[in-house]
């Protein structure tokens, strides 16, 4: 090996053999100009952030306190789904939800990417935990990146810089999570606001542990102890060591009784995980405290129950639809600064704004650095433009949010954006049931993906573009941690669905704090306290079981969004037949059972 002389390189913070041999080879490969070693301190910070500022990628907010506004590339606004690669040795292993290439053809097409893709930049070594930091056996990685916003980004949404690298000692395992822009700058060339390539790839190597991401800053597909770690590649860590990684948020819930309990709810991309996480309840007594509002790590713990971790520091929040009225403890969390806003305006008076804010004021510059003003058409803000800012700001944060241990779930719920077919909640009459509800969980897409917006998919678990392995195999292992379990010490198992429409095409019920009734009656369920009714999909509330008290809605409309309509059901059943097919021998014979004892049950 011939030895490179890349200022920085040498000085490493580290002894870590496999660490440093692996930043040496990524710098031989991506020839940056120098590389930094990240510490995560608020020096750190400092100079990234004003170079953001220098650089014209930042703008600083005056109304907003160490807080930056951000426009990507119009480009580059959304998680790449068709761009994104389980690469596993056997095809068979990726399966029919996920895009793979043999891992050995991936490498060699994306070293050819890699090769100078960091001349004229800084390549800056981040190491970073995934999880507490506390915790005894600490999830560690190291992305490598060539931007300064992952840099700073990843303060916020890890625990990163000296205080990870403190855990690697000699020999600790770690995720190597190669990162870069893919926009080299040649001598003189003058560099833009957001770089990025028009060719990306985002992959996964589950068996090596491994990721390689190119082309894209967006936070999906470029901070990647998000998605990429956290979910794709702990997703198939888990399935191998008996635990489960998840797209849950996790909220605690105190009863009037002061009961606590703990709640897991996946819904998919931008349908409403972060809303739950810092709900404000309508009801009185009812309390909600946050733990996490994207991801969930659920192992057993000794006494058999099943307890969850946020491996995550901060909240990549939607923006759009985020204000005082639905979201005030995001409000209040954003406000205190130390914040970063990508893709809202600008206000002139250096504050950020979105759609669903209220009043707009009388001029604006959107996210495409246009000017605005009330009554244009265009929006002021990308659909899927993001809020990102630290987890211990936000007031209602759990005390017990980074205790290695976790805390007990009671309830999973699923939930997914539909206009029609699924009740507003329906409680799963046992485990594989619930399992069941997961698999066949159907959301209309988002903006949090590019491609089209409003078509209805199956999105299982609400982890469609995020289980590292084949999906039959995800649902195989979803019923066999119920199997190794006691099933009274597992969580109970609901579906819900904030978004079903009247024929106006209205909602009919409100959502947001109002949310806590529904929660409530999850709770008095689990307790034995609340009614249902026994439906051919499972348990769905009275209209008297709900509290429903100081609510100004039409009861008709609350029993629209309670109803069982068979009709509708049955013409779900081909679609869930049609799903189970794309899947294929691999999904469990139970699953196959539950399909077709609802069928009966439907007639
Ligand atoms: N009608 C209605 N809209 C909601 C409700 N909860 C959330 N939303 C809207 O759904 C959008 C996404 O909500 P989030 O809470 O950010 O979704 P998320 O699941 O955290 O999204 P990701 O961060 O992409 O995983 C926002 O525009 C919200 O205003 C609800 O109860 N009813
Ligand atoms: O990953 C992202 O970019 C944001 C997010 O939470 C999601 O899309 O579910
Ligand atoms: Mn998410």
């Amino acid at each position: 090996m011939t030895a490179l002389a890349v200022p920085g390189l040498d000085q490493a913070p580290t002894n870590h053999p496999r660490l440093l041999s692996w930043v040496r080879e990524v710098a031989e490969l991506t020839t940056p100009e120098r590389v930094v070693w990240c510490d995560g301190s608020d020096e750190e910070w400092q100079r990234m952030t004003e170079q953001l500022v220098r650089a014209g990628t930042f703008v600083p907010l005056k109304q907003k306190p160490n807080s930056f506004w951000c426009a990507s590339d119009p480009s580059d606004v959304a998680r790449v789904e068709e761009r994104t690669f389980i690469c596993s040795v056997d095809e068979a292993d990726s399966g029919p939800t996920n895009n793979w290439m043999p891992p050995a053809e991936m490498k060699s097409i994306m070293t050819e990417l890699y090769r100078g893709c960091m001349r004229g930049r800084t390549m800056y070594v981040i190491p970073f935990c995934m999880g507490p930091l506390t915790a005894e056996k600490p999830m560690l990685g190291v992305e490598i990146t060539d931007s300064e916003y992952v840099v700073v980004s990843m303060k916020i949404m890890t625990r990163m810089g000296s205080k990870a690298l403190a855990r690697f000692g000699e020999d600790a395992d770690f995720v190597p999570c190669l990162h870069s822009i893919g926009a080299p700058l040649e001598p003189g060339q003058q560099d833009v606001p957001w770089p990025c390539n028009d060719t990306k790839y985002i992959s996964h190597f589950p068996e090596e542990r491994m990721i390689w991401s190119f082309g894209s800053g967006y936070g999906g597909n470029a901070l990647l102890g998000k998605k990429c770690y956290s979910l794709r590649i702990a997703s198939a860590i888990g399935r191998n060591e008996g635990w489960m990684a998840e797209h849950m948020l996790v909220l605690k819930l105190t009863s009037p009784e002061n009961k606590v309990h703990y709640v897991a709810a996946a819904f998919p991309s931008a349908c409403g995980k972060t809303n739950l996480a810092m709900l404000e309840p309508t009801i009185p007594g009812w309390k909600v405290e946050t733990l996490g509002d994207d991801i969930a790590w659920m192992r057993f713990g000794e006494d058999g129950r099943l307890y969850a971790v946020n491996p995550e520091n901060g909240f990549f929040g939607v923006a759009p639809g985020t204000d005082w009225k639905t979201n005030p403890n995001a409000m209040r969390t954003i406000a205190k600064g130390n914040s970063l806003f990508t893709n809202v305006a600008l206000t002139d008076d250096g504050d950020i704004w979105w759609e669903g804010m209220g009043e707009p004021p009388a001029h604006l510059t959107t996210w495409k650095k246009k000017d605005w003003k009330p009554g244009d058409e265009e929006l002021t803000s990308h659909p899927n433009s993001r809020y990102c800012t630290p987890i211990d700001q936000c007031p209602i944060t759990a005390p017990e949010w980074e205790d290695p241990k976790g805390v007990p779930i009671s309830a999973i719920l699923f939930g997914g954006r539909r206009k029609t077919t699924i009740p507003l909640v329906t409680e799963s009459r046992d485990w594989q049931h619930g399992v069941f509800m997961g698999a066949t969980l159907s959301s209309e897409t988002t903006a949090a993906a590019t491609g089209q917006v409003g078509v209805v998919r199956r999105d299982p678990m609400a982890m469609l573009p995020f289980i590292g392995y084949h999906a039959g195999d995800y649902f195989q292992h979803w019923i066999d941690m119920g199997k190794r379990a006691d099933a009274a010490k597992m969580p109970k198992v609901f579906y819900v669905n904030w978004f079903r429409r009247d024929a106006d095409g209205g909602f009919l019920w409100p959502g947001f704090g109002e949310n806590s009734r529904v929660l409530k009656w999850v709770i008095e369920r689990i307790e034995g306290k609340a009614a249902a009714n026994e439906t051919a999909i499972g348990h769905v509330p009275t209209a008297e079981a709900l509290d429903l008290s100081g609510l100004d809605v039409d009861p008709a409309d609350v029993d629209k969004a309670l109803a069982v309509d068979a009709d509708e059901w049955r013409a779900e059943i081909p679609l869930i037949e049609e799903w189970f097919d794309k899947i294929g021998d691999k999904v469990p014979s139970l699953l196959r059972d539950e399909l077709a004892a609802l069928k009966q049950r439907l007639g």
